[in-house]
């Protein structure tokens, strides 16, 4: 009798092993064979295309087949909602014992809610975990119990982002902020009141403010009419024990943050019913409950923070230098989007094999940090310079003409080398006349700085109006709890007014990489492109963005063949040489 489930093993090893039937795996044809698996050979389009005139049909590491790629999942944006812990409750309590009938107050104090830091780290590169996670929710502070125990304190939650992240307070609830405005005004009305009508005076003579009843608990024991009945002293007046920051956080995380920054503040715990024995109420039957604690919605925006920015048309062979280079293992494919999402690369200037490949400087800090508080920044010192090992490059997806109006991909994956030292225009010598394109591409990246800038500017707009209107009605507390450098419009990214018209862009040094180099017709392409930019350094021709006092200053062009790994070498050393300054 046949069995049930067919035997065909061929059919679901590739799916189950895909190491195995992998078209580069080294051990794919033994094993693959041992096990009577099919040979898969898959081959790149451009290692079948004839114009290429290649001899070696393999593929190599610049010439990959498609599926030979390393990905990464990845998100640029992430909303959060943040939710302190609230304060545990304090316990009402009295001790009993063999022989003492009526033993004093022993409630414990809930313990505090735990508050939500964030903390921009080397080793993150993607916002993805924050995006699928949506809520953060710190600890809750336990209830206190009898015996005098304390609850335990909620845990603090840690959020850590990549550094090159925006944060920016979308909108924020703080119940003890509101409660305490509320109080007041209460207080103030019925001042007013009592001055007509006299209040109902608590045991020490004070006044009780009746908003203030449901923070109190209550002995569950007690009959309703005794709750009714029963007095309360006025509530304790405590300070929170770190200082809520001021609304609207908006954060420029362009540095690791060498300590977590606060955005949320756990609420307080409350107090067991030791704390309120007083001569007229040696057994009080309440306590006080946990403070509510504030929560927030956050918006995290990431700008890659790399060194040097490839910006080119779709297919043009940007990922395929930034192989050639770099240590990146970015997918490559002869159809346009082969990139879908930001890559960076590492390019190794020192391999630690004896003498550095190139040398080259670079700016570790701007003035020292003081080891005793590390948000302050020393003005007297020197900037240091370290030798510089590495630098990074960004490969983001293909621009197309229209991109500003979402054609393509849209402009959006700019943001990631819009922070870059150093932007590297990759241009297709065999696809169409180079200048043309490139004027493309900077008319593009143009219209992005200029939505860039009325983006921030609207924001900084609505941000005051916000502010304004808060500062009527909120209680607000004083004083800023990061450091300047780190508030937003601060730090690496400059405010809009400074760089109006786009110029925190144009004004970047750049050069074109000239690439597909052994493609026919590439080296008549060339020269036009190289007399355009000789008129562009002699001043004849404007800057390609048509943005005033722009980068102009040495604007070349290097002829690569990044597949043949030809011609990459001057690439990096004058991309150094620009990062250098
Ligand atoms: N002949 C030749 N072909 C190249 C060269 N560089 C890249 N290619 C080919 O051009 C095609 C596109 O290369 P990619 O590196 O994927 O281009 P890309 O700019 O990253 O493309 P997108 O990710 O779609 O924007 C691939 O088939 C490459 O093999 C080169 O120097 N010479
Ligand atoms: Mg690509």
């Amino acid at each position: 009798m046949a069995g049930r489930c067919p035997r065909s093993p061929r059919l679901f090893l590739p799916f189950l092993y895909p190491p195995l039937f992998a078209p580069n795996g080294f051990s794919r044809p033994r094993l693959a064979a041992a096990i009577g698996g099919t040979r898969c050979t898959r081959r790149s389009s451009t290692e079948a295309s004839t114009s290429m005139g290649e001899s070696d049909s393999t593929a190599s590491h610049l010439n990959p087949a498609p599926d030979d790629y390393s990905m990464s999942y990845f998100a640029d944006k992430a909303k959060l909602t943040l939710q302190a812990g609230a304060g545990g409750h304090g316990c009402i309590s009295f001790m009993r014992e063999a022989f003492m009938e009526e033993g004093p107050a022993n409630g414990g104090d809930g313990g505090h809610g735990g508050n939500i830091y964030i903390q921009a780290v080397h080793g993150e590169s993607s916002l993805y975990k924050l995006a699928r996670r949506k809520i953060v929710r710190a600890g809750k502070g336990r209830s206190g119990q009898g015996s005098s125990r304390g609850g335990t304190r909620g845990e603090d939650v840690v959020v850590a982002v990549p550094v090159g992240t925006v944060v920016r307070e979308l909108s924020r609830s703080d119940p003890e902020a509101e409660n305490r405005f509320l109080s007041k005004r209460d207080l103030s009305r019925r001042r007013k009141k009592a001055q007509a009508v006299p209040v109902e005076e608590g045991p020490d003579g004070e006044p009780i403010d009746d908003a203030d009843r449901d923070k109190w608990l209550l002995y569950p024991g007690m009959s309703s009419s005794d709750r009714n009945r029963m007095v309360l002293p006025p509530l304790p007046t405590r300070g929170r024990l770190l200082q809520q920051p001021k609304e609207p956080v908006h954060l420029d995380l362009s540095r690791p943050t060498p300590r977590p920054i606060l955005l949320a503040v756990g609420g307080l715990g409350g107090l067991g019913n030791p704390h309120f024995v007083t001569k007229g109420t040696p057994k009080p039957m309440f306590a006080t409950k946990g403070e509510g604690a504030v929560s927030m919605e956050i918006e995290l925006e990431l700008k890659l923070l790399a060194d040097v920015g490839l910006v080119g048309l779709p297919n043009a062979g940007k990922s395929t230098l930034l192989r050639s280079i770099s240590n990146s293992r970015t997918r490559i494919g002869d159809w346009a989007f082969t990139t879908l999402q930001p890559n960076i690369g590492t390019v190794v200037l020192d391999n630690n094999k004896g003498r550095p490949v190139l040398t080259s400087y670079h700016r570790v800090s701007d003035a020292a940090h003081s080891p005793d508080d590390p948000f302050h920044v020393s003005e007297t010192q020197q900037p240091e310079l370290e030798r510089r090992t590495r630098f990074t490059i960004a490969d983001i997806p293909g621009l197309i003409e229209g991109a500003h109006l979402d054609k393509g991909l849209g402009i959006a994956f700019l943001r990631h080398v819009e922070r870059a030292g150093v932007l590297a225009f990759v241009l297709d010598l065999g696809a169409g006349n180079a200048v043309e394109a490139l004027k493309a591409l900077w008319h593009e990246v143009g219209l992005y700085a200029q939505m860039r800038e009325d983006e921030e500017r609207d924001r900084q707009l609505q941000a005051a109006v916000d502010w304004s209107a808060a500062a009527g009605t909120h209680d607000a507390e004083d004083g800023t709890f990061w450091p300047s450098h780190m508030a937003g419009g601060g730090g690496d990214y400059a405010a809009p007014a400074a760089n109006a018209g786009g110029l925190h862009i144009a004004g970047k040094p750049w050069f074109v990489v000239a690439t597909k180099g052994d493609l026919p017709g590439a080296q008549e392409n060339f020269r036009e492109l190289r007399e355009y930019l000789d008129a562009i350094n002699r001043g004849e021709e404007p800057h390609p963005s048509g943005v005033e006092r722009a980068w102009t200053k040495d604007c070349a062009a290097i002829p690569v063949s990044a597949i043949k790994g030809q011609g990459v070498d001057r690439v990096v050393h004058w991309a150094v040489g620009l990062l250098d300054g």
